[in-house]
């Protein structure tokens, strides 16, 4: 039998919700000169750096030795132009970590009344993320963040944390506030927590961590699905997809969303498969973009492999490395998928030469 990773399960769904809570109220209060744009051109915002140095500081008090690849860093923070936007993480992190929930309250992990920080162990926090990653080893990723331009929307985002051992996923959280609980049911409200632990399934529970519902991929015909892809077009390519989706006879709109969001949606069986193909050369994906969705669409059923039919390597870095695309889906659909992906692939080549 797998390991249940019981504590681990409780302290990252903890971590996650608070930082649901934190993001979702930050929205409502974010100014203009609370967003930085990165080196990269992407936005950042104090949400980001706040759910970062949280979920950071509750793993670093629970598993003080587990190293973690945490997607922002804190150095524009420690710049003298950084104080006021560092002022405000520190205020909305303290808050956070500091809040009394009915649930989820554990000081053994920093949590609940009487945990404040002080800034610079905050800073350090947010910069214990640094970690390089490895095949050998625990270790913990974070997206405090994910899908930051549909939280500046007020459209999809979402929290991730996963563990990883030995190169391979273990446990996945995916905190999706924005995300209706059931979309069929309006009364269950919006906000969903979604967690897997390898040999152990995958489910859903509310953001007050109630009505635990098991996820499992209904089988489908690939004709029946609609792709699960970005809002971004410079994230991954639409008309690739397009070329996919005729040489498997789907009709249905592909469904764009931003962030994991869509694996949970793919776990609890909605659209059926998602897929993103590079739009160029030189972008390589980011594990903690991928680590959560892996191992929550594994343990409902369905399949995640790159574009040569792969399984995606959490352990060479922070990154996947050459990017080879994603493809996640049931697993009846997925080589199908996987055989159409390198049918048109083969067709671009072809193209390319003509
Ligand atoms: N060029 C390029 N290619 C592929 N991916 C990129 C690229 N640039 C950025 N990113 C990463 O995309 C993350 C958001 O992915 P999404 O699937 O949510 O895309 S989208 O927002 O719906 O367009 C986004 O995650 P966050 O930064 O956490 O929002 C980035 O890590
Ligand atoms: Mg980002
Ligand atoms: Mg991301
Ligand atoms: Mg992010």
């Amino acid at each position: 039998m797998s390991l249940s990773f019981a504590t681990e399960k409780q302290v990252a769904v903890a971590a996650v919700r608070r930082a649901c809570l934190l993001t979702s109220s930050v929205f409502n209060k974010l100014v203009k000169n609370e967003t930085l744009t990165k080196g990269d051109k992407s936005p950042v915002t104090v949400g980001d750096y706040a759910a970062q140095a949280l979920i950071s500081s509750i793993l670093s008090r629970a598993f003080p030795e587990d190293p973690i690849v945490g997607e922002e860093d804190a150095s524009d923070l420690r710049k003298p132009s950084g104080k006021e936007l560092k002022d405000r993480i520190v205020s909305l992190a303290n808050e956070a970590l500091t809040s009394e929930l009915a649930l989820g309250d554990n000081k053994d992990w920093g949590i609940g009344p009487g945990s404040e920080q002080t800034d610079a162990e905050l800073l350090d926090a947010i910069d214990r993320g640094n970690y390089e990653g490895s095949s050998i080893g625990r270790m913990w990723t974070i997206d405090p963040i994910d899908g930051t331009k549909g939280f500046l929307r007020g459209e999809q985002y979402a929290v991730c944390l996963a563990l990883i051992v030995d190169s391979k996923v273990q446990l996945g959280v995916i905190g999706c506030p924005n995300l209706p609980f059931d979309p069929k049911d309006p009364s269950k409200g919006t906000g969903c927590i979604f967690v897997a632990v390898r040999g152990h399934g995958a489910e859903q529970l509310t953001l007050t961590l109630s009505d635990p519902t098991p996820l499992s991929i209904p089988s489908t015909e690939a004709s029946d699905i609609s792709f699960l892809e970005s809002v971004e077009a410079a994230h991954s390519s639409h008309s690739f997809n397009d070329r996919v989706a005729s040489l498997l006879s789907v009709t249905r709109s592909p469904v764009r969303m931003d962030s994991q969001a869509k694996y949970g949606c793919l776990a609890r069986g909605e659209g059926g498969a998602y897929l993103r193909m590079p739009t160029g050369v030189g972008y390589r994906e980011k594990i903690w973009d991928h680590a959560s969705g892996n191992i929550l669409v594994e343990e409902a059923g369905g399949i995640v492999t790159d574009s040569r039919g792969q399984p995606l390597d959490f352990g060479i870095g922070r990154t996947l490395g050459e990017n080879y695309g994603v493809i996640a889906a049931g697993k009846d659909v997925h080589p199908l998928i996987l055989a159409a992906v390198q049918k048109a692939q083969a067709e671009e080549k072809a193209k390319a030469k003509a």
